[in-house]
């Protein structure tokens, strides 16, 4: 998110560059004649388009299509039937092409709202197909197999393709206009966070449902719509050249070289492989011909997967880029801030949180049996036992990443059985990972700001990290220490420092139940002290927590209360004092020679 943030200094010639460009764009109709000329840039910029397109949902959402030339064949075709029964200009229904097409997408996320990866990418090119399918076998609408004739131009000759020419050229722009906007929002920060780790930003409050509709909607539209343009320039509509896989792949490979998740990469890669494909076509001629361009446009993607994975334009800004990375620089201060209040504490003792009965099995294996827990208000519950006893599946139970068998989770006397992850967010469960998972194409900030403790639709359009928002995250990032890391990428932090970034995105969810899995695990002894220090302060604040820790005198020493589990059962529960000396536990986990350690650290 942050490649393309430039220091003031330097925006004023991308600027003036962005200027002398579109004005370049916009006289050359007037500098030259030349038919042909205006028939590259006519393909240049519906490849502009469509990159554009792809690269929201692809490039931002990290959901590959190979199917989005079928947005095209949508627009095109909606533009074109309309045009015939009304009788009127396919430009005045253009934008009913667009809504089409949206639609289309819209279908699209809902039947992928389960399906990622390579397995989306073979859905997206089974749309193209199908859709193909469709107008070529409904010919009385669409002519099927002997193609649809667009209405022709009405305008004076002299004007050429002008109109073609500068519809695209303004669909372009506002496509760029677009993108640029997502990107900057919140929606977009949502939306990298999906493409970076779809389950822990559902975890945070990002609804991925309605993100990717919205995502693949608005990638779906402004392509309609120069479909439809596009159709009326070449005048006749078939399958072959509207839902044209080679088109596909094209948009794929402009934008992989431009820059992927950039604004203006697909630009940039539509006026290179435009005019390249113009050269070959020209000068190649003969029988090979076709897969001599193949191989070329192959041997290019190639190359650019190699040498430039990011793309020219992410590429070109990191080098320019003279930000220097903190990585290795010291925890800000020792002293700690106050911690920040919780709007959501409850009467101390109250039952916050209930897992009743809960069985989880996988194949042979029961992870959970029968497993129950009660969890007080402002309570530290330590959830220990040995490896694979259930603790992290308890854990993946109570967030809704896994349904259990049987049982129920209660918080605050309802039901979570029927909320997905997002929902249990917004209804106050929040946790941390065994090995910290963040958001490694955002900074700092930005993955604490990525946080929605609940979904308004007017908050996307607000931007990605502003107002209110942004200070608060800078305010939880100084309570965890890492104040001075706000601008640093993700990537950059230590492992210990990934998972304290992990507690400031907790706090500004700012959930009823804080869940920590082995927060304790492989940091060092400062940091370690300096995590206890922050549990207690907020668990001061009426914070109720329950970690699941193999550090015994750490997570023993801040606990109220302890439950046991071994082989999916709960073995013991009850204060940390009784529990360390239960025999059935000292068997099952702690061994008989355990002694826990008088608390040193003050309680509260
Ligand atoms: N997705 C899964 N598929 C199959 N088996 C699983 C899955 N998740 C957990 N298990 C199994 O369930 C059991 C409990 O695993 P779990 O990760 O909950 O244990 P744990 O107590 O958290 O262990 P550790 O202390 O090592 O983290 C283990 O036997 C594990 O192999």
């Amino acid at each position: 998110m942050s490649a393309e943030t430039s220091a003031p200094r330097r925006r004023v010639p991308k600027r003036w560059l962005i200027g002398l460009g579109v004005l370049a764009a916009v006289a050359i109709p007037f500098l030259t004649p030349s038919s042909y000329i205006h028939n590259v840039l006519i393909l240049t910029f519906l490849l502009g388009v469509l990159g554009s397109g792809w690269n929201v949902m692809s490039g931002l959402t990290g959901y590959v299509s190979l199917g989005h030339s079928a947005f095209i064949g949508v627009g095109a075709y909606t533009a074109g039937i309309l045009a015939s029964q009304w009788a009127v200009s396919p430009f005045l229904v253009a934008p009913l092409g667009g809504i089409a097409a949206a639609l289309v997408a819209l279908a699209l996320s809902w039947v992928t709202r389960r399906t990622r990866g390579v397995a989306f990418v073979i859905v997206s090119y089974a749309m193209l197909e199908l859709l193909g399918l469709i107008v070529r076998n409904w010919s009385s609408l669409t002519g099927g197999s002997q193609g649809l004739l667009m209405p022709l131009p009405d305008w004076d000759v002299r004007f050429h393709n002008w109109p073609f020419y500068y519809a695209l050229l303004a669909l372009l722009l506002l496509s760029v206009a677009m993108t640029s906007a997502i990107r900057r929002s919140k929606f977009g920060l949502g939306l990298v966070a999906i493409r970076d780790d779809e389950d822990k930003a559902a975890g945070i409050g990002v609804p991925a449902p309605i993100y990717k509709s919205l995502a693949f909607m608005a990638s779906a539209v402004l392509v309609g719509v120069a479909g439809a343009i596009y159709g009326y320039y070449v005048s006749f509509l078939t399958v072959s050249t509207m839902f044209d896989i080679v088109l596909s792949l094209q948009v794929v490979l402009a934008v992989l070289l431009g820059g992927r998740a950039t604004v203006w990469g697909p630009v940039l890669g539509a006026f290179i492989i435009v005019p390249l494909a113009e050269v070959t076509n020209t000068s190649i001629g003969g029988v090979d011909a076709g897969a001599f361009r193949l191989i070329m446009f192959g041997g290019l993607l190639l190359l650019v997967t190699l040498a430039l994975p990011r793309g020219i334009i992410a590429s070109v800004a990191r080098l320019l880029d003279r930000r220097t990375a903190q990585a290795g620089a010291r925890l800000a201060s020792t002293a700690l801030p106050v911690a920040p209040m919780s709007s959501r504490t409850l009467a101390p003792g109250t039952d916050l949180l209930r897992v009743d009965g809960v069985t989880v099995q996988f194949g042979g294996v029961k992870a959970l049996d029968n497993a129950s827990i009660v969890v007080p208000a402002g309570s530290i519950t330590a959830l220990i036992g040995p490896n694979g006893s259930g603790k992290t599946t308890l854990f993946n139970v109570i967030d809704g990443t896994y349904e259990p068998a049987a049982g129920d989770v209660v918080l605050n006397g309802k039901s979570l059985a029927k909320l997905d992850r997002t929902g249990r967010a917004f209804a106050g469960i929040g946790r941390t990972y065994q090995l910290p998972r963040l958001f490694d194409s955002l900074t700092v900030l930005e993955n604490v700001a990525a946080v929605n403790d609940r979904f308004e639709p007017r908050r996307l359009v607000h931007s990605a990290v502003s107002g209110a928002e942004a200070a608060r995250a800078t305010g939880l990032l100084e309570f965890v220490g890492l104040g001075e890391y706000v601008d640093a990428a993700a990537t950059d932090l230590s492992y210990g420092q990934r998972k304290l970034v992990e507690l400031a995105q907790l706090l500004m969810l700012d959930p009823a139940v804080i869940l920590l899995d082995e927060p304790a695990a492989g940091i060092n002894p400062t940091l370690l002290q300096r995590l206890a220090e922050l549990i207690r302060s907020l668990n001061a604040t009426g914070r109720t927590f329950v970690i699941v820790e193999h550090d015994m005198q750490f997570v023993l020493a801040l606990a109220d209360q302890t439950t046991v589990l071994a082989h999916g059962k709960v073995i013991a529960s009850g204060d940390p004092a009784t529990v360390s000396t239960d025999p059935a536990v000292l068997e099952a986990y702690l061994g008989d020679d355990f002694v826990l350690e008088p608390t040193t650290g003050p309680r509260p």
